[in-house]
């Protein structure tokens, strides 16, 4: 388990500004390093913002678009094309103005897709996806983890919800003790709609990094629990971290109640 680190910003869009230039300095540089990157790319307000401060950026061509591998951590089980898919909303903000390789884009399967509303054979199916891309370069899960064969994704974002959850995996849910799978169906997600796909824990923990994004009063309670030691299956983003780097970016906002230890500074 990596030690978490957090960076305060002074408000959320500073924050989504500063989160985008981190991704294009860690895609150009994991390009540089091994030809290629991968991001898993997380639905919810943060990770659009996210997605729209890259579609902005002044240095988004320094990225290698074709050679960006892009991953979900969770999606919303609706049609093709539904405003509230996670992919159909990563589209709009970023994916349709970039020059990405359609064939490393890989959206988790939509509900009148080839497994129609079977969510179960949907997961299986993405589980299926990942274990093929991990090819020889399988990432260890670690210890006791369990868990298949997924990618070393470079980078994993997550937005956090206000009870702590993390992709679709919600406080005391049978998708946060998952071991074994690395992608399940959920049904009765408390967040709506109640049937969604998601990355399980073991799956997130094959990640090079995590990265947590949260921003807002109403996620200060959900990170002074995660970051205080509190156990996964009452709060999964205690659960998210990455084999070689946690880090949560927060606004201030969002960062006001934690034990004084972990405030930094926020920067300006
Ligand atoms: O598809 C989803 O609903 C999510 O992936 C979910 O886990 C989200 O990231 C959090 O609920 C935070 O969402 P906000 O950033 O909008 O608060």
């Amino acid at each position: 388990m990596t030690t978490p680190q957090v960076v305060v910003h002074r408000d959320k869009d500073l924050m989504a500004q500063a989160a985008a230039a981190r991704v294009i300095t860690k895609v150009v540089d994991a390009q540089a390093a091994r030809g290629s990157a991968s991001l898993v790319l997380t639905g919810g307000r943060n990770g659009n913002a996210l997605l729209a401060a890259l579609a902005g950026a002044p240095a988004r061509d320094a990225v290698d678009w074709s050679r960006l591998d892009l991953w979900w951590g969770d999606e919303r089980f609706l049609p093709e094309g539904d405003p509230d898919r996670n992919v159909t909303q990563a589209r709009a903000a970023l994916l349709d103005a970039v020059p990405l390789d359609p064939a490393r884009v890989h959206p988790m399967p939509a509900s009148d897709g080839l497994f129609g509303n079977d969510v179960d054979a949907a997961a299986e199916a993405y589980a299926e996806e990942l274990a093929t891309a991990a090819g020889p370069q399988i990432a260890s899960p670690p210890a006791g983890a369990g868990g298949g064969p997924v990618p070393a994704f470079d980078v994993l974002m997550l937005g956090v919800g206000p009870d702590t959850h993390v992709a679709s995996l919600f406080p005391e849910h049978p998708g946060v003790r998952e071991t074994e799978r690395t992608v399940i169906g959920v049904r009765g997600a408390p967040k709506p709609p109640p049937t969604r796909i998601s990355l399980t824990l073991p799956a997130i923990r094959a990640a090079r990094e995590v990265w947590l994004l949260a921003a807002g009063e109403d996620k200060a309670n959900a990170a002074a629990i995660a970051l205080s030691g509190a156990g996964e299956i009452q709060a999964p983003a205690a659960g998210a971290y990455g084999s070689s780097r946690t880090l949560w970016l927060l606004d201030r906002a969002a960062a006001a109640q934690l034990p004084k230890q972990l405030y930094p500074p926020a920067s300006a």
